[in-house]
């Protein structure tokens, strides 16, 4: 997996064990060509740490903070109080409750420190967030986003196609051929 000559995006963790979540993320920029760097940066275990990524990231050159953690997963709301940069949030799923601690651990910020929420192990859709917040400045990369939503909507066209083949009787709402 891909790369990290002069990352834009940081990808951190409370955890290696975070890691089968967020790789979505990481697989998300490759598809996009996106340079990234993966660490495991925990607010709780390594707090010092912590707050030099965060200040120091955006002079580094990365241009968003994609943050995912676990249980009280303080790690993204920290990271977004020392950086100026965009943090998106990523609440991972433990053992116990399902991911609402994390979810909501992240979500509740106070205003004044935004934090991006995305679904509980919804990494992909945090590297695809972050896609779009480079693309916002980057036509050939908007581009691409279109052309990936595009695909999109073929690939939900089709299911609907193959749905309607398999229900007898079902009928189109026209706007689909
Ligand atoms: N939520 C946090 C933070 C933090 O927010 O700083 N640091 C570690 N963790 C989380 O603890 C969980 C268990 O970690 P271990 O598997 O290492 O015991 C992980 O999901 C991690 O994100």
């Amino acid at each position: 997996m891909s790369n990290s000559s002069n990352p834009v995006v940081g990808i951190v963790m409370g955890s290696d064990s975070d890691w089968p979540v967020m790789e979505a993320a990481a697989q998300a920029l490759d598809e996009f060509e996106i340079p990234y760097e993966v660490d495991v940066v925990s607010a709780h275990r390594m707090p010092r740490e912590m707050v030099a990524y965060g200040e120091n990231a955006h002079r580094r050159g990365l241009k968003a903070i994609i943050a995912g953690a676990g249980g009280a997963a303080h790690l993204p709301g920290m990271l977004a109080s020392v950086t100026p940069l965009p943090v998106i949030g990523v609440p991972v799923p433990l053992r116990y409750l399902d991911g609402m601690d994390s979810l909501l651990s992240i979500v509740q910020m106070p205003a004044g420190v935004p934090v991006a929420t995305v679904s509980v192990a919804g990494a992909r859709n945090a590297g695809l967030l972050a896609v779009r917040m480079l693309a916002a400045f980057d036509r050939e990369l908007a581009e691409k986003m279109v052309e990936f939503q595009a695909e999109l909507n073929n690939q939900a066209t089709e299911k609907g196609k193959k749905l309607r083949a398999k229900v007898a009787g079902s009928t189109s709402f026209g706007f689909t051929g």
